[in-house]
């Protein structure tokens, strides 16, 4: 197989694409108020592969744990039904074969530590978590048991946390300006510009602790409407109590196997009960103690929490399009159809496109984690998992060995020394719905081009948005992908409908 490809003149390797410091596409820089961004070196052509990625971690989606391989992530095929292997310890883990089995072994070391924290998660603290917290949690507890086989420091903050002062939390809820100013922006100075492991990741733990310094009452600015800093403040918060819920989870999953002789699992927050349970907390009501409960973590709480926030700001959904063809059966029909017959028969057609994305894991990418946001981007994710050889004749030259390797495609030409942007969000939304979604979630309020346009021409931008996305009303499939480099003909990636052309000019929108 030939993972080489041209564009007129030049001519580039799998390997150059997948490098940052030397790829020929791209570079990094550091923007003030977003953080590093990935630029282009040059004019770039729609249709090209400019980055690859592999997971540094990933997990199967607690959802459908019982029809992917934890190893290979294979959708198991009905034929080799009486192959799959479940974790014996666990039972929460499932192998498509014994190789699949001993490489995890191996690899990923699940029969060391994980495969304890994960039973005991299933067993204490399952329940008490949204579906993705949940497989946030299974991603951590698979980073950190990562690294304590690779026997690096269990310290995700940076700079370490050796050079902060004794309590970070203290300090930084000390530090922080107290008026009722917007938070300030993370600072990225004390990150490597290319991340090589999961602490140089971006996090907005400094931000959540900021927010809470001035925990007094705001009252509104206008009398009947909530200002937007008092708005997000109140998000921020609950939310930062619900990070910290999770992050004593984790801490008490990991802490007798980390510390030995540690006494067990000491309680000192007001959310976990001396049980391990977590308190019912109503998330919606302002939290009063917040503060208080900050002040009580520890170093190595903190050290979690920032692990934490790290990856819920940086980790990717793995979605794949459910076609047969690509994974014999598409999971939501197995697991439906399972559900409500007690069988695993399926009345569609072999290739018969199910217009539905599928969650079937989670997985953090150091270096694709570098791309920032756009509401109309240049730029899209491909995960191998969903190439189909008959319809992505010209991406599939680029196929890894690694299902979960997600290349980065150009949707239209980019100038040089342009911002390469992809989306965290679902593009069809109403512009206040991607606002919010954007600023609770990643604390940044989007000004991309799409949002300031909306606002003096809407139509037009709504015109330049649709002509540039799937027509078929009933499909999911979002922006056109050109089929090959310079191609007019844009494929939606779900109903596998070509539209021609693509098109040509997007005016100011880029
Ligand atoms: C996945 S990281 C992207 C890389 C990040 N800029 C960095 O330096 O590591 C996500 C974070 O980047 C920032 N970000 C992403 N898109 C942005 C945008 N359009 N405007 C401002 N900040 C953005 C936000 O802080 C967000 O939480």
């Amino acid at each position: 197989m030939s993972y080489e490809y041209f564009d007129n003149s030049d001519r580039f390797t799998l390997y150059d694409i997948q490098d940052i410091e030397y790829n020929p596409w791209i570079e990094v820089k550091t923007i003030a108020n977003k953080g590093r961004c990935i630029y282009s070196k040059k004019f770039i052509p729609k249709g090209t592969i400019i980055f690859k990625d592999i997971p540094h971690s990933a997990i199967v989606d607690n959802q459908y744990k019982k029809n992917i391989c934890n190893t290979c992530f294979k959708l198991f095929l009905e034929s080799n039904r009486h192959n799959i292997i479940t974790c014996p310890s666990c039972g929460e883990v499932n192998y498509c074969s014994e190789y699949c089995k001993q490489f995890s072994k191996i690899d990923t070391r699940h029969f060391e530590l994980e495969c304890k924290w994960i039973h005991e998660f299933s067993i204490s603290y399952k329940y008490q978590l949204s579906e993705d917290d949940r497989n946030i949690v299974l991603l951590i507890l698979k980073i950190l048991a990562r690294r304590i086989y690779e026997k690096k420091p269990l310290v995700f903050h940076n700079p370490p946390i050796s050079s902060l002062p004794d309590n970070a939390a203290s300090s930084a809820l000390n530090e922080t300006n107290s008026s009722n100013e917007e938070i300030s922006f993370s600072n990225v100075e004390n990150l490597p510009m290319i991340p090589n492991e999961v602490q140089d990741l971006i996090d907005h733990l400094d931000e959540y602790l900021a927010n809470i310094k001035n925990s007094n009452e705001q009252e509104p600015k206008e009398q009947g409407k909530e200002n937007e800093l008092l708005k997000y403040s109140k998000i921020w918060k609950n939310d930062l109590k619900k990070l910290i819920n999770t992050s004593l989870i984790i801490r008490n999953l990991v802490i007798d196997s980390i510390e030995e002789g540690h006494p067990n699992k000491i309680i000192n927050s007001g959310f976990i009960d001396s049980e391990g349970d977590s308190e019912m907390t109503d998330f919606n009501e302002e939290p009063k103690d917040i503060k208080e409960i900050v002040e009580r973590l520890t170093d190595f709480d903190l050290n979690i929490l920032r692990l934490l926030c790290k990856i819920r700001s940086n980790y990717f959904g793995l979605w794949h399009t459910g076609y047969k063809s690509n994974l014999n059966k598409p999971i939501f029909e197995i697991t439906e159809t399972m559900k409500e017959e007690g069988n695993n028969e399926t009345t569609k057609k072999d290739d018969e496109p199910t217009n539905q994305y599928m969650w079937c894991g989670s997985a953090v990418y150091l270096k694709l984690s570098l791309f920032n946001h756009g509401c109309f981007p240049n730029c899209t994710t491909l995960l191998e998992y969903n190439i189909n050889h008959n319809d992505y004749s010209y991406y599939q030259g680029f196929e890894s060995d690694n299902r979960l390797s997600i290349s980065i495609i150009t949707l239209r030409d980019v100038p040089q020394n342009s911002e390469l942007l992809i989306t965290y969000i679902p593009l069809n939304q109403k512009g206040h719905e991607r606002y919010h979604n954007l600023k609770s979630n990643w604390m940044f309020p989007c000004d991309c081009l799409r949002c300031f346009h909306e606002k003096t021409n809407p139509e037009l931008t709504e015109k330049i948005f649709n002509d540039s996305s799937c027509k078929n009303s009933k499909c999911s499939g979002g922006l056109l992908l050109p089929i090959e480099p310079n191609s007019n003909e844009g494929i939606c990636r779900v109903c596998k409908t070509i539209s021609a052309p693509l098109p040509q000019s997007f005016g100011p929108l880029i």
